[in-house]
């Protein structure tokens, strides 16, 4: 069934290549969403992937209880890119942003930053997270790890009784931006970590190849690296107990959420555990908070994973509100 509000496509003028925009919801408010810049196979997988990522987006700012709807947007990659093209589609991208008027507002996402959201706001107001030094508010990376340690205090809590993790064996799928921040937010912790680019791998923590990272022993798997990596296939093999990380639309289908918790693995769902960037721009950016006062409310993750696997417990496992307002 279709359930976004708009889906535009384009071919820019300047660039050739093809931008667009998914508006999953706007009514909560205008809607936000990251510039994915990515290569796919076909078209329809970036459709696919931009519809996908706009609904995840609503659910988002619906748990994390900010006035905003849902959206996403795709460049997509089909050459090799230089400056200047990155440039060029960048503005074609701004243009697009434009026709919605302030309906849509965007942020960087995987394979964007700061320097390409002041690209952006050449052409455009509706763009988040420039550079420090132009004003903005940055890489939102410092602040997703904070909110997803958050989601772990409650969710450690919940599972082992201690939010302690001292001791406790984790293993981090994905050792990018996130990631690291997470496992040196980890003082105490067992750390292993895993990424594709085995250029990543430092003495400082523990490794493991990245197709035995869902297959290792551990207490606690942080899924940091990219979506789709809960599978009916990968959840019988896996030997956790506790399941949070950053990682967006990190189930195959809403059914692996059963399969999880028929094994007795606890789950926190991506888009209440990974919001503290978009709750720390938009506090900053758009209610003119300041650093400390939008960080307390990433630290609100806390308390909302807390009510969430309340309420889970309550209902014997499945709670039909983890994905509503959890007021943070
Ligand atoms: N950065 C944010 O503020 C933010 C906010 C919300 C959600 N997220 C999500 O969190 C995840 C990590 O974000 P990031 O900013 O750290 O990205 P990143 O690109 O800095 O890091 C991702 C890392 O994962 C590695 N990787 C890619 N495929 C892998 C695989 N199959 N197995 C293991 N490692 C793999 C990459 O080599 C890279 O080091 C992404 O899914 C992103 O969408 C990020």
């Amino acid at each position: 069934m279709w359930e976004h509000e708009r889906l535009v496509v384009r071919t820019g003028k300047r660039s050739g290549m093809t931008t667009m925009v998914a508006v999953h919801s706007s009514a909560a408010g205008p809607a936000v969403g990251g510039t994915r810049m990515k290569e796919y196979a076909a078209i329809t997988d970036a459709v696919t992937d931009v519809l996908r990522l706009s609904k995840a987006m609503t659910l988002k700012c619906e748990a994390a209880g900010i006035p905003h709807g849902g959206a996403k947007s795709v460049i997509v990659v089909d050459r090799e890119i230089t400056p200047e093209l990155r440039r060029a589609v960048l503005l074609d991208h701004a243009d697009l942003i434009n026709e919605f008027g302030g309906a849509y507002r965007a942020g960087p996402d995987v394979g964007t930053g700061p320097d390409d959201m002041a690209v952006l706001r050449e052409l455009t107001p509706h763009a988040y997270c420039l550079p420090e030094e132009q004003g903005g508010t940055g890489s939102s990376s410092g602040p997703t790890a904070r909110g997803v340690l958050a989601a772990l205090k409650a969710a450690s809590r919940h599972t082992f009784g201690t939010s302690d993790l001292t001791g406790r064996k984790v293993v981090i799928s994905g050792f990018g931006s996130v990631g690291e921040l997470i496992a040196r937010g980890l003082a105490g912790a067992d750390v292993t970590v895993s990424d594709v680019d085995g250029s990543r791998r430092t003495a400082e923590f523990g490794w493991v190849d990245p197709d035995q990272a869902y297959r290792t022993r551990a207490d606690v798997l942080v899924p940091a690296a990219v979506g789709g990596v809960l599978s009916p296939e990968t959840v019988e093999h896996l030997d956790v107990k506790l399941v949070v990380g950053p990682a967006n639309n990190q189930l195959t289908d809403d059914g692996v959420a059963g399969l999880l918790r028929d094994r007795g693995i606890v789950w926190v769902p991506d888009h209440v555990a990974s919001a503290g960037g978009v709750i720390y721009t938009l506090a900053r950016e758009d209610d003119g908070a300041d650093h400390e006062t939008a960080l307390k409310r990433v630290d609100g993750i806390e308390a909302t994973v807390d009510r969430l696997l309340r309420t889970r417990q309550r209902n014997g496992g499945s709670a039909p509100a983890e994905v509503s307002n959890m007021g943070i």
